[in-house]
């Protein structure tokens, strides 16, 4: 089926600055695709050269199979949500709302009965009447969601829309939203964000960017689970890459660390002696006191997280500090020796890419 959204070898350069390096990345219709990287990684770029904000130095950007690169933002009929709601402060919330349709030169009855729609889509059915000064910040993105959706969309694009607000209000945000996509099923969203928790909440897909780069994509739970990309693993969900050689290559696979035999699972093709990286979120690694079945390590810092603690522990078979994440420290304090543990089945990172 046409894609609904596609970038075929995008380039975006400022000067001698890239911004966006030979993106090449396809949003089937309906799809919720996140584009999840750092501060920098070049996901408003891209964003931008799709909705015709900034125009591509090389390669071509379609919507439903059309080219539309070298059409105006506002030829190409998509519902754009920003960090900043930038609502017309003059204007009342319904004015506001319809504006994209007053531009449109829809008649004015459909115009009423669209905006009280979608305002009521977004929960802001009673605020019509009052001027965006009037109202919370997550009421003003409700708002500039509205009024995205009001010319009906087959494409949303949404650039941190919930950066602005604070971290309560943007969980409520999030169920908003979700509870918005199985309203609209047909609707295509790309979401930028930075937010690994964001993405994970709301996207069927994420595309990972770092320095302009496209690193990894793939439905949310793989990209987590069974990361290929050791970016990835590290962006999201933070793993710890601890270095590894493989003994067996298969599935599972067999590595050795520190003396010791793990199975791990393989995101790319492996050879015996091959040095790779075993991705072991904080969460997994289990702490308790040194043994025979553990791996030596001296507890390096210790903080306490209200939840939980916070190690970092230098491993004695590589040198190296990874962190870990447990219920309780039972005493254990900054240089006390301990042994760790790490499951079997982890991914091995950072292969073949
Ligand atoms: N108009 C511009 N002129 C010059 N450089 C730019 C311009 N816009 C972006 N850049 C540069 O391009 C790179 C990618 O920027 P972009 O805004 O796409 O990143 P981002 O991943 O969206 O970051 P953030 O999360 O901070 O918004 C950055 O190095 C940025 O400084």
């Amino acid at each position: 089926m046409t894609p609904a959204v596609e970038f075929r070898d995008v380039s975006v350069h400022f000067g001698r600055t890239t911004a966006l390096a030979g993106l090449d990345l396809a949003v089937a219709r309906g799809e919720t695709l996140a584009l999840l990287g750092p501060s920098g990684s070049g996901k408003s770029t891209a964003l931008k050269a799709l909705a015709g904000f900034v125009r591509p130095s090389s390669g071509r950007v379609f919507l439903a199979g059309q080219d539309v690169t070298d059409l105006p933002p506002h030829k190409r009929g998509l519902g754009v949500v920003v960090q900043s709601y930038a609502l017309f402060p003059h204007m009342r919330v319904a004015a506001n709302v319809a504006f994209g349709l007053n531009a449109r030169r829809a008649p004015r009855a459909e115009v009423a009965s669209r905006v009280a729609e979608v305002l009521d889509l977004v929960g802001m059915g009673a605020y019509a009447r009052r001027y965006p000064r009037e109202l919370s910040g997550g009421q003003q993105q409700r708002v500039a969601l509205a009024r995205a959706l009001a010319i009906r969309p087959d494409v949303l694009l949404l650039d941190e829309p919930l950066s602005a607000l604070d971290a309560a209000l943007r969980e409520d945000m999030i169920a908003e939203l979700l509870r918005l996509r199985a309203e609209l099923p047909d609707t295509t969203l790309v979401y930028v964000t930075h937010d690994q928790g964001e993405a994970l909440a709301l996207a069927d897909r994420i595309a990972v960017m770092r320095d302009s780069r496209l690193v990894e994509t793939g439905p949310c739970e793989q990209l987590y689970r069974r990361p290929a990309d050791g970016f990835t693993a590290s962006f999201l969900g933070a793993a710890n890459l601890i270095p590894v050689e493989v003994i067996h290559d298969g599935t599972p696979s067999t590595v050795r660390l520190g003396g010791r035999e793990l199975t791990a699972e393989p995101t790319g093709a492996l050879t015996p002696g091959q040095a790779v990286a075993l991705g072991v979120r904080p969460h997994r690694v289990g702490v308790g006191a040194p043994g025979a079945d553990t791996l030596p390590a001296l507890v390096r810092a210790v903080q306490w997280r209200g939840s939980g603690y916070r190690l970092d522990l230098e491993l004695e078979a590589t040198g190296g500090t990874i962190r870990a994440e447990v219920a309780n420290v039972d005493g254990l304090a900054v240089g006390a020796p301990v042994g760790v543990s790490i499951p079997d089945g982890c991914p091995l990172v950072g292969v073949g890419s």
